[in-house]
C-alpha cells in the first residue's frame, strides 16, 4: 500500500522538483499539487508537467492532501505553515526537507498547533536551485533522517518513512538536536569552510580574478563547486543552526591552530598522521557506498 496519495509539495525548487520528479517515478498513481510562491517557478512547475495541479495559493495547495512536504528555505518553514493552517485537513501529515531539525520543528508546531508534524532531511543535494535543476535519482542510495518529536505517532513516522524508502532513500531515526550537531560537522561547516577560502582567494590582491579561475583545477574547484550553493538557503541554515555551528567553529578553529603551529614548527609526523586518519575517514564513506549518486552526478552534471 502507498504510504501517501494525495501529496502537496511546497516549494519547487531544486529538493521540491526532485521530489515531484521521484515520486511520479516510484508511486505513479500518487496525485501531485504544488505551490510555489514565486509564480515564475508555478510556470515552470506547470512547462515541465512535474506535478497534476499547480495552485496559486499555500491554502488551496493542502485542501485535500494528506501528506504536506515542505522544500522551502529553513527560514520559510513557519510563515509558509501559517500560511496554509486553516487549510489542512486533520488528518494530513506534515513534514519537511529542511537542512536543520530542532528549529523548524518549533516553528512547523507553533504554527499548525495539533497538528501531525515529522519532520525529515534526505541529506542529498547538489550546489544548484530551482526546478530544472532537479532529478527523480537524486534521493537513491543517500540518507534521509526523519526526526519525530518526543511522543510522536508510530504509524506517522514509518509512513513518512516509507516515503523516503520509496524514493530509494536509506532512512535513519535521530533526536532533532542530535541530528543538528551531526550535521553542524558534516554538512553546515564544510560550506563555512568553502565559502571562506573562495571569498579568500578572491580577495587576495596579488591574485587576480583570473589567475584564480585559470589555475582552479584541483582542490580549489571542489570548493567552487560547494560555495556556488543558494546564498538565501545557506543563510537560513546558519542563522537556524548558529548554536551547533558555532561549537563546531570553535573546535575546528583550534585544530586549524594546531596544524599552523605544525606547519611553522616543521612536524612533519603530526601533519602526516593527520593526513593518514583523514586518508583512511575518506576509505570508509566510499566503501558504505553513500558517495556514489553523487559522484555519478557530479561527473555528468559537471560544466
Ligand atoms: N540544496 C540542497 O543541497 C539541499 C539538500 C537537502 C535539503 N535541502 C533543504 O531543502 C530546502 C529547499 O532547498 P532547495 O535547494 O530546493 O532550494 P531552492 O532555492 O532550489 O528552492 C526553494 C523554493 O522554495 C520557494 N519558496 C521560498 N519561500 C517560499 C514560500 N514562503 N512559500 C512557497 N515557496 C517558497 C522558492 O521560490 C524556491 O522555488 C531547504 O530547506 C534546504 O535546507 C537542500
Ligand atoms: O553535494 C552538495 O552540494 C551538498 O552540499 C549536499 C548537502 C551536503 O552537505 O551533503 C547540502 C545540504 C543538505 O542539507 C544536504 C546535503
Amino acid at each position: 500500500m502507498l504510504p501517501f496519495v494525495r501529496i502537496t509539495i511546497i516549494g519547487l525548487g531544486l529538493i521540491g522538483s526532485s521530489v515531484a520528479r521521484a515520486v511520479r517515478k516510484a508511486m505513479p498513481t500518487a496525485r501531485i499539487t504544488a505551490y510555489d510562491a514565486d509564480p515564475a517557478v508555478r510556470e515552470t512547475v506547470r512547462a515541465l508537467d512535474l506535478a497534476d495541479d499547480v495552485a496559486d495559493t499555500a491554502g488551496a495547495s493542502v485542501i485535500d492532501a494528506d501528506f504536506v512536504i515542505l522544500c522551502v528555505p529553513v527560514g520559510a518553514m513557519g510563515a509558509v505553515a501559517a500560511d496554509f493552517a486553516d487549510d489542512l485537513p486533520e488528518d494530513a501529515i506534515v513534514s519537511d526537507v529542511g537542512s536543520c531539525k530542532a528549529a523548524v520543528l518549533a516553528a512547523l508546531t507553533e504554527a499548525l498547533p495539533g497538528a501531525t508534524i515529522i519532520p525529515a532531511h534526505p541529506v542529498a543535494g547538489t550546489e544548484r536551485s530551482g526546478p530544472e535543476a532537479g532529478f527523480a535519482t537524486l534521493f537513491q542510495k543517500r540518507w534521509c533522517i526523519v526526526t519525530p518529536p518526543e511522543g510522536a505517532d508510530a504509524l506517522a513516522v514509518e509512513r513518512v518513512a516509507e516515503f523516503w524508502r520509496r524514493l530509494g532513500a536509506d532512512v535513519e531515526l535521530m533526536a532533532p538536536e542530535h541530528h543538528d550537531r551531526v550535521l553542524a560537522v558534516t554538512s553546515h561547516l564544510p560550506h563555512l569552510i568553502a565559502y571562506t577560502i573562495v571569498g579568500t582567494a578572491s580577495d587576495l590582491e596579488e591574485v587576480t580574478q583570473s589567475e584564480v579561475i585559470k589555475y582552479s583545477a584541483g582542490g580549489f574547484r571542489d570548493f567552487t563547486r560547494i560555495a556556488a550553493s543558494d546564498p538565501t538557503m545557506w543563510r537560513d541554515v546558519f542563522l537556524t543552526n548558529r548554536e551547533a555551528v558555532l561549537e563546531m567553529l570553535q573546535r575546528f578553529s583550534e585544530d586549524l591552530s594546531q596544524l599552523q603551529r605544525a606547519i611553522r614548527w616543521g612536524k612533519g609526523d603530526e601533519l602526516f598522521d593527520l593526513f593518514s586518519r583523514t586518508r583512511a575517514i575518506r576509505r570508509s564513506i566510499i566503501d558504505q557506498g553513500q558517495d556514489d549518486a553523487r559522484e555519478d552526478f557530479g561527473r555528468s552534471h559537471q560544466p
